[in-house]
């Protein structure tokens, strides 16, 4: 569908904000110590393995078993302007390719500004 290895592991890092909830994907929690903040500590947390009270999708962990995803998990979490620069690019592709954000992403976005 046009998106690279380096697009999918992008926008993953928008898992760096929210959580899951049980009630709609049966999983549960955050990715990160502070979901309501976009940084790359999605990827920072993914290279340090399973911590208690943060979630892994199996597809979070894929993206270190696949030697052409890994290298830009370890990209992103040491250099998070390289991270905010590829992001943005990431999402533009996305929405020119005709897709419209998660609904669930306007829903956090929305309320990270309304709670400041
Ligand atoms: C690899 C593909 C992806 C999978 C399998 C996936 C899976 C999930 C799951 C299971 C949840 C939890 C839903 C819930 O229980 O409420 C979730 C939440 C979320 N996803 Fe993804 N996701 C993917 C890609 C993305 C992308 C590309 C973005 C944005 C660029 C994104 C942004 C979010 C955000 C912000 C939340 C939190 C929503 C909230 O707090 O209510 N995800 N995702």
């Amino acid at each position: 569908m046009g998106l690279s290895d380096k697009d999918i592991v992008a926008l993953s890092g928008g898992h760096t904000l929210g959580r899951a909830h049980p009630e709609r994907s049966g999983f549960d929690g955050p990715w990160t110590q502070e979901p309501l903040k976009f940084d790359n500590s999605y990827f920072v947390e993914l290279l340090k393995g399973q911590t208690e009270g943060l979630l892994k999708l199996p597809t979070d962990t894929a993206l270190l078993d696949d030697p052409n995803f890994r290298p830009y998990v370890e990209l992103y979490a040491k250099d998070e302007e390289a991270f905010f620069r590829d992001y943005a690019a990431s999402h533009k592709k996305l929405s020119e390719l005709g897709f419209t954000p998660r609904s669930s992403v306007f829903k956090t976005v929305l309320r990270w500004k309304v709670t400041g």
